[in-house]
């Protein structure tokens, strides 16, 4: 099984199209029960103890936090005279000390089922034993503080770029702008075009066009290859489950291979600067990701994403429209073994 992936340099506007054509299959459609996943919230505060405030809810993945607490305040009898403004939901962390708590508040329109697929996994020295996870959502009445002696509460909200950046990408407006130029109402040059500028003023610069993605360079960086991304990405198994990305990319052309068991292709044009180069190094970086599983990676590995920098200084020159302007054009082939490991 190999996964090749072509560069070329051509294209009329500075966009670069990444699309993926499997031979078989599209994307590999989950059963509507696969989009399902426990939820457990705790009520006003963090209390193990009280069972009676620990709530688990079956919760669709592209629902969102505020109809994750009207499903809580639908479920239990003392809510019947609330509203659900009167509420809000924290992600809530443990910290190292076992006392102080970092918190932050899901924006309403947020997934809490992507939100907690991100948290890391607890694991037991004791598998009969139940895990307390360390990360763990809080429902709350609105304004009302932490309680506790020896707790601090530190508001995460604007502490972390990243995690902000992250709140932001997985909430991206679908009423306004579309992830999928094939969703668009009215179909034109323009409204096409219009529809990627409102997405990339708002800081989205990848949009699908089916199972296409384009890229619109935005010459500057966006932190949005960290491995959250990647480890969120790693889990979704459906192209359009989760908002568009190059790592999706990625992760569907590499399940694909192994599913099916034949070989995949990844084209990437675009004009000269568009980001081919970049995009290229993004798709590898994650192939050997999913391809490591956790282990520290192979001298294959390792040998494939030190190649690029190898080419590059032989090859590259500087453009009027490109300081590091690739002078040819790429056949990369990875060849993988039966168990998705790279073999070279
Ligand atoms: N996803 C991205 N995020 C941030 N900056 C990017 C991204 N993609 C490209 N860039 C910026 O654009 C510059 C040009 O990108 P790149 O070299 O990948 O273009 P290219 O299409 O390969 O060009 P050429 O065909 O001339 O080789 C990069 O040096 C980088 O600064």
């Amino acid at each position: 099984m190999s996964l090749d992936s072509l560069s070329t340099a051509q294209g009329q506007i500075n966009l670069l199209n990444t699309g993926i054509f499997p031979r078989r299959a599209l994307t590999i459609a989950a059963p509507e029960d696969c989009h399902v996943q426990p939820v457990t919230v705790y009520l006003y505060t963090f209390n193990p103890e009280n069972l009676d405030h620990k709530i688990k809810v079956d919760f669709h993945k592209r629902a969102t936090t505020e109809e994750l607490i009207e499903k809580i305040l639908a479920q239990r009898d003392d809510f019947t005279s609330t509203n659900i403004d009167d509420f809000e939901i924290y992600e809530t962390l443990g910290a190292l000390d076992g006392r102080t708590f970092k918190e932050r508040r899901l924006d309403p329109g947020e997934y809490p089922v992507a939100v907690q697929t991100l948290w890391p996994r607890t694991l037991s020295d004791n598998s009969n034993e139940p895990t307390i996870p360390k990360t763990r959502f809080v429902m709350k009445t609105k304004g009302s503080r932490p309680q506790g002696p020896n707790i601090t509460f530190v508001s995460t909200e604007t502490s972390s770029t990243i995690d902000s950046f992250l709140a932001k990408f997985l909430t991206q407006p679908q009423d306004r702008e579309y992830a999928d130029l094939c969703m668009l109402p009215e179909l034109t040059e323009q409204t096409l075009l219009d529809n990627l500028r409102d997405r990339f003023n708002s800081g989205h610069i990848y949009t699908y066009i089916g199972p296409i993605l384009v890229a619109v360079n935005p010459f500057n960086f966006f932190p949005i290859y960290n491995p959250k991304y990647a480890r969120l990405y790693s889990q979704s198994r459906r192209l359009g489950a989760l908002p568009p990305h190059i790592f999706a990319i990625a992760d569907i052309t590499y399940h694909n291979m192994l599913r099916i068991k034949e070989s995949q292709c990844v084209v990437i044009s675009g004009e000269s600067g568009s980001g081919k180069t970049e995009s290229t190094n993004f798709l590898l970086h994650h192939l050997t990701t999913l391809s490591q599983k956790g282990s520290d990676g192979s001298s294959v590995e390792q040998t494939l994403l030190s190649a690029g920098p190898v080419l590059e200084a032989f090859g590259n020159a500087v453009t009027v429209q490109n300081n590091n302007s690739s002078r040819f054009g790429k056949f990369i082939k990875v060849n993988y073994r039966e168990n998705g490991m790279v073999s070279g």
